[in-house]
């Protein structure tokens, strides 16, 4: 399924964030979303997973505006992993992760088989199942954050929204996250501060400055050493990767 922001206006207590912002995230592609501190990203990302309604345009999945179907509707079809992360479940690592079959329960309806299945290869793919059993409480950040995506996983999305899922995650789980992404071929809106990363794993990229995309393409068109000085506000030259050839942007760490 494809997803279509349309003309998207998002405001916090009378202050628009969001001016406007149009991109499309294609069915079965990974898009990017990057942007400096504040440019709106996350807050784009909630109108889409429905935290956050917009003051005006629209988010169509496949050309209906999502606010237009029940919520257990669009749940089935879009999972998010949020950046507020719910940290207080007084609950199992398996619990928490089973809690993403709500939308396609009925009243009080138990666990059956297929559940159970959905579970444990979620557990398996974000490789926490020595981990069922554990309080989520007492996990560490990174722990938590693949606990939390496989919770996303159980709901069976046809669109993962992942706002900042590297956050917290070593170098290796880092990989292993962008990886699986690119495995599952899923509708796929993330947001990114590592722009290297985003290079490697996007298929497109939109860049965010001040609540507007400002450019839009495949990783190599839209990472040039003019927008890094012109929205980052940083020095870089853009190399090609020598492992993969991907854009490898070098940054000058030692000043913009
Ligand atoms: N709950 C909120 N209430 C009021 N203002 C908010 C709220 N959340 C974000 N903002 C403001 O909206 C603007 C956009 O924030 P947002 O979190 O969407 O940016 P971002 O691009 O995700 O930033 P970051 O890279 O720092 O995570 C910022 O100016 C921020 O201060």
């Amino acid at each position: 399924m494809k997803i279509d922001i349309d003309d998207l206006h998002v405001a916090y207590a009378g202050r628009t964030v969001v001016a406007g912002a149009h991109l499309i995230a294609a069915a079965g592609e990974i898009t990017g979303l990057v942007g400096p501190n504040g440019s709106g990203k996350s807050t784009l990302l909630r109108t889409v997973y429905r935290h956050l309604r917009p003051v005006a345009g629209r988010v169509l999945l496949d050309g209906t505006d999502i606010r237009t179907m029940p919520a257990r509707q669009s749940a089935r079809h879009i999972a998010a992993l949020p950046q507020e992360r719910d940290s207080d479940f007084e609950l199992t690592v398996r619990e928490v992760v089973a809690m993403g079959r709500t939308p396609y329960k009925r009243g009080f309806a138990g666990e059956d088989a297929t559940d159970r299945d959905i579970v444990a290869r979620a557990l398996r793919d974000v490789g926490m199942d020595g981990y069922a059993g554990r309080r989520f409480t007492a996990l560490s950040g990174g722990e938590r954050q693949r606990a939390l995506l496989a919770r996303a996983f159980t709901q069976q999305p046809d669109v993962l929204v992942l706002d900042e899922p590297t956050n917290h995650l070593d170098i290796r789980h880092q990989i292993e996250l962008l990886a699986l992404l690119r495995t599952q071929r899923r509708t796929t809106l993330v947001s990114l501060h590592d722009l290297n990363a985003a290079a490697s794993v996007c298929d497109r990229l939109h860049v965010l400055h001040a609540g507007t995309v400002v450019a839009s393409g495949p990783p190599r068109e839209v990472l040039t050493p003019e927008l890094m000085a012109e929205v980052f506000g940083v020095r870089a030259a853009v190399v090609g990767h020598p492992l993969t050839g991907d854009p490898l942007i070098a940054f000058d760490h030692r000043g913009p």
